[in-house]
């Protein structure tokens, strides 16, 4: 008796041990091909084709069968594919398959397989096996998928992302240009790990749909972003919507007249989108001193909340910026009302590394110690002003550091700052006549005085719980 159990154990240990030499080394897949064919031999089959052109017209199921097939999940264990990058996108690498390469797919508890077959005039055809027997209740529903599959990978690919913004004329409606920034989470300088943190903060927030509905609360996050002006916050909101391939819209509370425009603008927004209020302090404070305004606080707070976009679908990202997070009262960014706060500081030695690599090419140079030494006496500007310099001596490197140097030494010792101060006058002068344009500048002014106090402070994610 006791033979036999060890018999018994040592032939499982075996089969886990061929197993799992299989999966490791990949023969798992030529193996499973192969029993598939040995089962195909005993059904009787149809043959299905799809020819790439309808006499000299392109078949459109053959390109909506390519974008299917390609898409399949079976394709990447092939032993040989096509790799492809796409015209719209060249980052998007697709699979493709081979000429006289089958393809084997699962529907409705059915296999079916598809070959590539290459044809005499140089075209291709699809040639579908299905078994005779699933055919009559397969077929249809299978092609079906086929459309909705492709639709959906092709709306996907298509997809232009929007910049809506608040049309004038208080009406309450929005108009939407593409969006084309080129911004991304690799050419912002700030801290990689912050960085990291956000993406997978977007990326846990796309998967979480189900959880937000079990806790019961609205499937949106709000970010709040903080800090001197030219640090980033704006290229930032457009790094957020090329990654979550998101519309934007871009809120201006100046245009609104009341808290039912409000509420009709956001009933108006889509899903998938990203609702931007920028320089939301210097909005508060406008507001407050106008001498009839009926945009109330509890408006803008149940705008916020996002309590309204739950009847017209949810998925959305919503971003406040601020110059400060001092000057507002705190309960209108309390945890829950904004999930994460986001500060961006003045740029500082790593940061200025990572701008002169992407704006210059450079990654290390021999003037890059004299600017870690200026750095850490304390002098420092924004991203936008090191960008600048950068931009108009991109041609030569050590110029271009030079003058970083020298702006940040002229600001060090504070000529630099009333320079800055001279040139925000002028600014201030050409602004004035557009609404908010003196509040705005008074606010840069102060950065820059702040400028010469706090220029030290790092960048921090704060979630809240
Ligand atoms: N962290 C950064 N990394 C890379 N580029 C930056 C960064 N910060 C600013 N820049 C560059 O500086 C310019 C201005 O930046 P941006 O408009 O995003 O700043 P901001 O914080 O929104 O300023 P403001 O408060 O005045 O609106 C952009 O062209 C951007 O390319
Ligand atoms: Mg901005």
């Amino acid at each position: 008796m006791s033979i036999i159990w060890n018999l018994i154990i040592i032939i499982i240990f075996v089969l886990f041990l061929l197993r799992f030499i299989l999966i490791k080394t990949g023969l798992i897949y030529p193996l499973k091909e192969l029993t598939a064919t040995i089962q195909d031999c005993f059904y009787v089959h149809q043959y299905l084709k799809v020819p790439e052109f309808n006499e000299s017209q392109h078949n459109l199921l053959y390109r909506k069968l390519t974008l299917y097939l390609n898409s399949l999940p079976s394709l990447q264990h092939s032993d040989s594919i096509n790799l492809l990058t796409t015209f719209n996108n060249q980052n998007d690498v697709v699979l493709s398959l081979q000429p006289n390469q089958t393809i084997r797919d699962h529907f409705l508890g059915s296999t079916l397989s598809w070959k590539n077959q290459p044809e005499p005039n140089r075209t291709h055809s699809f040639v579908l096996a299905i078994r005779k027997a699933d055919k009559r209740r397969i077929l249809r529903p299978y092609l079906s998928h086929i459309h909705a599959i492709a639709d959906e990978i092709e709306n996907q690919r298509n997809r232009q992302l929007r910049l809506f913004i608040t049309a004038a004329g208080g009406n309450s409606r929005w108009r939407s240009i593409p969006f084309t920034h080129p911004s991304t989470f690799d050419t912002m300088a700030m801290e990689s790990d912050l960085k990291e943190k956000i993406k997978s903060d977007l990326e846990s927030f796309l998967k979480a749909k189900q959880y937000y509905r079990r806790i019961g609360r609205v499937w949106k996050r709000s970010f709040l972003l903080y800090g001197p002006s030219g640090t980033g916050k704006s290229s930032f909101v457009a790094a957020m919507a090329n990654f979550l391939s998101y519309d934007v819209y871009d809120v201006d509370l100046s245009k609104i007249r009341c808290d039912s425009d409000l509420r009709s603008l956001l009933l108006e927004t889509t899903p998938k989108s990203i609702v931007v209020v920028e320089d939301l302090d210097r909005l508060l404070a406008a507001e407050k001193s106008k001498a009839t305004s009926f945009l109330t606080m509890s408006g803008i707070q149940n705008f916020m909340d996002g309590i309204l976009s739950t009847c017209c679908g949810e998925e959305r990202v919503m971003v406040f910026t601020m110059s400060s997070k001092d000057r507002v009262d705190p309960n209108l960014i309390r945890p829950g009302r904004v999930d994460v706060h986001i500060q961006f500081p003045l740029c500082d030695f790593s940061a200025f590394k990572s701008l002169a690599s992407n704006y210059l090419g450079v990654r290390e140079h021999k003037l890059f110690p004299q600017v870690e030494e200026i750095f850490r006496q304390g002098a420092s500007l924004s991203h936008s002003e090191i960008g600048e310099l950068m931009i108009s001596n991109r041609n030569s490197p050590s110029r271009a550091i030079k003058s970083v140097i020298g702006a940040l030494r002229t600001d060090g010792d504070g000529r630099g700052t009333e320079e800055m101060i001279q040139r925000q006058r002028r600014d201030d002068v050409d602004e004035s006549h557009e609404g908010f344009g003196r509040v705005k500048d008074l606010r840069r002014l102060y950065s820059m005085f702040k400028l010469r106090n706090n220029r030290r402070s790092r960048a921090s994610i704060s979630p809240l719980p």
